[in-house]
């Protein structure tokens, strides 16, 4: 099966700092796809340009066969790693802005996740907790019928209550005709949602591979490897 996205060669530099260096990744339809890293491997780099927000310096992306575009951005649901809604919504004023923004928007699904997220439509974005905003926004990009999502920390700096129903909420909503790409620190949390794993060290793939197949050849938890890699 042809894989939903193909990275090659990929570099991504800000002015004289290398964010991402030669990048070669393919990440196949119906995958959950970890990509793992400390601050700074350059995790929300490559994010963004599959979101279509950043371009590379070098390297092709392709997403469905497609340069990143017009077309891409149709089918990629992105969750960036801060809040990107204004301060005057609502709830209920957040989803008509997704429902005029995105066709694939489904509002049946949002309605079922706000209540399994015990969020109301008539509360004000300002009047949300870090945690509850988390909910919000990954609501908001679930709900969305995209060929692959794409979630920036999806967990950071949420209480872990508040964790488990985020990804209770993703393993919920996975849908087995898409893929997605999340970037994590946290990877014990999160280890047993991924199909593949990702190492990013300084920009660079140092590990990949088959989340099963490197727990059973390294005798470890990916956690553990992780540890080891980066030396946490
Ligand atoms: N706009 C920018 N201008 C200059 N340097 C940048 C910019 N954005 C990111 N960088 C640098 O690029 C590297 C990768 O950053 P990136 O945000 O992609 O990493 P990350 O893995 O997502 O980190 P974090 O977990 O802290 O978000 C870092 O060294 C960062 O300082």
């Amino acid at each position: 099966m042809k894989p939903i996205v193909e990275i090659k060669d990929l570099s991504k530099n800000y002015f004289n700092k290398r964010a991402l260096d030669n990048i070669n990744l393919s990440i196949q339809s119906g995958k959950v796809v970890g990509v793992l890293g400390p601050n700074g491997s350059g995790k929300t780099t490559l994010i963004k340009i599959l979101a279509g927000l950043l371009r590379q310096s070098k390297g092709e992306v392709l997403i469905d066969g497609h340069e990143v575009g017009v077309y891409t951005k149709s089918i990629v649901s992105y969750l960036p790693d801060r809040n990107f809604l204004y301060n005057w919504m609502s709830i209920q004023d957040a989803c008509d802005f997704y429902k005029d923004f995105y066709r694939d928007f489904d509002e049946t699904r949002f309605k079922n996740l706000l209540d399994f997220m015990k969020l109301e439509r008539s509360m004000k974005v300002t009047s949300l907790s870090k945690g509850m905003h988390e909910k919000l926004n990954l609501s908001l990009v679930l709900s969305r019928d995209a060929k692959l999502y794409v979630l920036d920390e999806p967990i950071a700096g949420v209480d872990p209550v508040a964790r488990d129903q985020i990804l209770d909420a993703i393993i919920n909503n996975y849908n087995e005709n898409s893929s997605m790409l999340i970037t994590t620190h946290l990877v014990r949390d999160m280890e047993n949602l991924f199909d593949d794993v990702v190492f990013l060290k300084d920009g660079r793939i140092v590990l990949e591979g088959n989340a099963e197949a490197l727990r059973e050849e390294k005798s470890k938890q990916i956690d553990d490897i992780y540890k080891e890699i980066f030396g946490e």
